[in-house]
């Protein structure tokens, strides 16, 4: 029998508080120190994978988990451990725990400044070895001498540490290019531009993300551009530093001093030159390793991991937009709606027509601002990409899937007069320059058109082509074009009731008294070819489609 509860694999040590969550909603897996290839191996059991830093997340774990791997949740705040772009294309939604480990990054960061201000690690070494001194020029001025500025960047741990740092008396400066000035200012620190920022300071603290942006910032130009006998202090990431450049800024006196967390390769070759440079201080990437900060990165990612399973929106996303939950619950029965209306008109498409232009209308009384789309388009998008391919579609890989595959999804606005209190009066589907296999779905101005609104929060398909209909979107649907006349419904009926076919519902929506008219009829079950061919053998039904919704 298939175990109904997901499986977690937690590859890097978690919490014990993360893991007894974890434990009340899956299986809990809890391999360390796996080898890439025993990761990808394991990967295609399991539906989620807890990482730290040490793990790398590349594209062929998500390969390899053949679709399973549902979320991948960081226990910390860094995510260039994992590959994010295959994450997205495959669907899987990544997670991180931004807050919780701050303070324990910022309390090292400042510990390894004044450690390494005061050369602490080689006083210590010197007491140990019976020498009871350490080389004078190791040691610099009082950092609270009010010569001493700090660089920084101004995120949460930057923001720590400055606090800190203005604590211990120093001018802080700070540079970001995505921070709010009255972030800032609020915090007390002036925000500088890079090149006034590198070349002012007396202490640079490195607090920003490795991105392609950031990597190798610190290079040898940078570095000739500093005061000489500057300290830097590298609680980020590793890969923002050009570690060689690094070494030859030291060696020329430039950097006076160096303390270090984090390294380009983790954990650092033995013989590295950096590491054994006499005037650099080294920790094994520490920041977040306190017990109150790994218990808060444990239950901070177990829950998000859980939620994700569940199928909520993390508030952590990493790759996928994030919808409040308030939005969400407001939004929920237009969701089942959009994904059946982009199910329905792609249904109606023609063979070898290739869908690639979308129109998508919302109808709302509410101002565009009062309208979160993003959760609609992407269940459009999964409507109308999923009954013809195999890709798993959701809100993290909608937008993406949909450029792979060229089709092109546009949203307008139809404002309507009214009371705002409905987020959406009606939703519409258009798909362009695309013949139909029922013509009646074709609107006057040549798409594919089908709109729909939710009743009692049900979703009703309200319009075909140009044909008014009301039909409640459940099991599957016959459309019928007919020329209005009595007995039609009856016909019908009765040789669907002969191949025992439960009929839920049948509307007629008609352009005028005995005219061109489009029948509806909601079935439970899908009927024979036989009963299809027979139903389209009646002689005034022009043409008809089955689908499912
Ligand atoms: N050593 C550790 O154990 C440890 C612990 C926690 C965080 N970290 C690392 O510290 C860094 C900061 O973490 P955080 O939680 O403060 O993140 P954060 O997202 O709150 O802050 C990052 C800041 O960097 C800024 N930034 C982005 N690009 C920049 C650029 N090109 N130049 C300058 N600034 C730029 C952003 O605007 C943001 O303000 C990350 O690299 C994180 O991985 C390390
Ligand atoms: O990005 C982070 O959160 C820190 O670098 C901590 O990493 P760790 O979880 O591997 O200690």
């Amino acid at each position: 029998m298939m175990d109904a509860k997901p499986t977690v694999l937690v590859a890097e040590k978690l919490g014990d508080a993360g893991l007894e969550l974890l434990k009340t909603f899956s299986n809990v897996d809890c391999s360390y120190n796996l080898s890439p290839e025993e990761l990808c191996t394991k990967i295609s059991l399991c539906d989620a994978l807890i990482v730290r830093s040490g793990t790398k997340v590349t594209r062929e774990v998500f390969e390899r988990s053949s679709g399973r791997l549902k979320v991948v949740g960081r226990a910390g705040v860094g995510i260039d451990n994992v590959d994010l772009s295959a994450a997205t294309e495959h669907g899987c939604l990544v997670v991180n725990a931004p807050t919780a480990n701050t303070i324990a990054a910022a309390e090292h960061g400042i510990a390894l400044l004044t450690s390494m201000a005061r050369s602490i690690a080689q006083a210590d070494a010197s007491v140990k070895s019976g020498l009871w001194q350490v080389a004078e020029k190791q040691i610099c001025r009082s950092v609270a001498s009010g010569e001493n500025t700090c660089c920084d960047r101004v995120g949460k741990v930057g923001s720590e540490v400055a606090r800190r740092a203005k604590g211990l008396g120093m001018n802080v400066i700070a540079h970001d290019p995505y921070a709010p000035a009255d972030r800032a200012h609020a915090i007390g620190v002036e925000l500088v531009r890079f090149e006034e920022a590198i070349s002012s300071a007396d202490f640079i603290s490195l607090h920003m993300p490795l991105t392609p942006a950031t990597s190798k910032m610190f290079n040898d130009e940078t570095f000739s551009k500093m005061k000489k006998g500057v300290r830097i202090v590298n609680v980020a990431r590793g890969g923002v530093i050009d570690e060689k450049a690094l070494v030859r800024a030291l060696d020329s006196g430039i950097v006076a001093q160096a303390a270090l967390d984090v390294f380009t390769e983790e954990p650092p070759p033995t013989d590295s030159k950096l590491v054994q440079h006499e005037n650099v201080i080294a920790t094994p990437h520490l920041g977040a390793s306190t017990t109150e900060a790994q218990d808060g990165v444990a239950i901070e990612i177990a829950e998000a991991v859980v939620g994700a399973l569940k199928g909520e929106l993390a508030a952590t996303a990493v790759n996928a937009p994030m919808v409040p939950a308030e939005v969400l619950l407001e939004l929920a029965p237009f969701v089942v709606l959009a994904e059946k209306l982009g199910r329905l008109a792609v249904q109606l498409v023609a063979g070898g027509s290739g869908v690639q232009s979308v129109k998508v209308s919302y109808a709302s009384a509410r101002g565009p601002g009062d309208l979160d789309t993003r959760l609609l388009r992407a269940m459009i998008t999964k409507g109308i990409i999923e009954p013809i391919s195999n890709v798993f579609v959701n809100l993290v890989n909608a937008d993406f899937t949909a450029k792979q595959r060229g089709i092109r999804i546009t949203e307008e606005r139809i404002v309507l007069d009214g009371s705002p209190d409905n987020p959406l009066e009606f939703i519409q589907v258009q798909i362009a320059n695309v013949e139909s296999k029922f013509a009646s779905a074709i609107s006057e101005s040549g798409e594919i058109k089908v709109q729909g609104r939710v009743k009692d929060r049900k979703p009703h398909l309200t319009m075909i082509g140009s044909f008014g209909v009301d039909v409640s979107m459940e099991g599957s649907l016959i459309l019928c074009r007919q020329v209005d006349q009595p007995g039609m419904i009856g016909k019908v009926g009765s040789i669907l009731g002969e191949e025992n076919v439960n009929v839920s519902f049948m509307t007629v929506g008609r352009i005028a008294p005995r005219k061109q008219a489009v029948m509806t009829i909601g079935v439970d079950e899908e009927p024979s070819k036989e009963a299809l061919k027979r139903i389209g053998e009646i002689t005034a039904i022009e043409e008809f489609v089955f689908l499912k919704l």
